[in-house]
């Protein structure tokens, strides 16, 4: 077990450790609770018996004295924007969690740079981005939201023709990105008895053993060209931005679907708008997109072999709440001079 946890479990409904001098709980700066942007209500007692917690609101009206007792962040779902002046503005800040695994909204070099922390929550999002994954898939590939209006408008028209599906049995998955998120995925798929590929920096041997059948393609090429559904989960980094450009669509199977659950950005775009419109490849599953939302008249939105949902990866109330444990974890790890459990450095 890792230290942390014996100090979460620790102060489960007991006493709280008491980390700045004289007993006072360390301050949280979360940007505000409940709201559109805020922490869950749900999750604030919890945060409560570690924290003295402080909005941004509070933060911006008091001036000095929170800003001195300001120790860690909690970034819930990239709030607040941390930059260059916040983090002037925190003189004891030590720490930031983010409150998932993808961290390319953040500075991560400015971060460092003002000797602060930082950590991500690599373990809790894993299942249900995988499910959301494997969600988009099916619906995609089963047709179930053209399907799903058929059967609310009572007087549409259709042909059994115009809603034949792609089967997804057997059919090959190729997935780029063999993190934990992509294992789970595999792990799914392999229910579905579906043939599975991966492509990943490294090859993952251990990761092949586990799934029994999976292969590894060195090349990006090879995976394209032979899979059924391609599935992109890696992290948004210089080099896989626009990773999925008009020459990958081209290379994959005209009766392919692309399913993004990463960032937006891993795909280009507009590529992808033409590869639709010109039947490069059959559809796409999107739970990401960039901008997001997607302004209204986006060429995206009008196409009917595409299904887009609002970055929907993570959004359980079980992983939320395994997120902010995570969260408290690794701020408690850095606050009490522990390892981190998923300390993230800047690359
Ligand atoms: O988008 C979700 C995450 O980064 O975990």
């Amino acid at each position: 077990t890792h230290p942390c946890k014996i100090l979460l479990q620790n102060s489960e409904g007991k006493s709280m450790p008491a980390i700045m001098e004289g007993g006072e709980l360390p301050g949280l700066l979360v940007n505000e609770i409940g709201g559109m942007h805020g922490v869950l209500h749900s999750h604030t007692e919890f945060l409560k018996r570690h924290f003295y917690l402080i909005t941004m609101k509070e933060l911006l009206e008091d001036r000095k004295y929170l800003r001195d007792k300001v120790q860690a962040i909690y970034l819930w779902w990239h709030k607040p924007v941390v930059d260059r002046e916040l983090l002037q503005s925190l003189p004891n800040l030590k720490v930031i969690a983010n409150s998932g695994v993808g961290m390319d909204h953040l500075d991560l070099k400015l971060i460092a740079g003002f000797g602060v922390k930082m950590a991500n929550a690599p373990h809790a999002v894993s299942n249900s981005t995988a499910d959301t994954g494997m969600a988009l898939l099916l619906a995609s590939a089963r047709r179930i939201i053209e399907g799903c209006r058929v059967a609310v408008a009572p007087n549409v028209e259709y042909c059994e023709a115009d809603l034949l599906g792609v089967e997804v049995t057997r059919a090959t998955l190729g997935i780029i990105g063999m993190g934990s998120i992509g294992y789970k995925i595999a792990l799914r798929a392999r229910a579905f008895e579906m043939n599975i590929l991966y492509h990943n920096r490294t090859r993952r041997k251990e990761q092949e053993e586990q799934l029994v059948g999976a292969t590894y393609c060195g090349k990006l090429e090879s995976l394209l060209q032979q899979s059924d559904f391609v599935m992109v989960v890696v992290s948004l980094t210089p080099q896989t931005r626009k990773l999925i450009g008009k020459r990958e669509m081209e290379l994959m199977k005209p009766t392919a679907t692309l399913i993004n659950i990463s960032r937006g950005a891993v795909v280009d775009q507009e590529a992808l708008v033409s590869a639709l419109q010109d039947g490069v490849i059959r559809a796409a599953a999107l739970d990401v997109t960039y901008p997001e939302p997607l302004p209204r008249d986006h060429p995206l939105l009008k196409l009917k072999n595409v299904i887009i949902t609002p970055h929907l990866g993570i959004k359980t109330e079980k992983t939320a709440r395994m997120i902010t444990e995570e969260a408290v974890e690794n701020i408690l790890a850095a606050l009490h001079g522990l390892p981190m459990p998923n300390e993230v450095l800047p690359n």
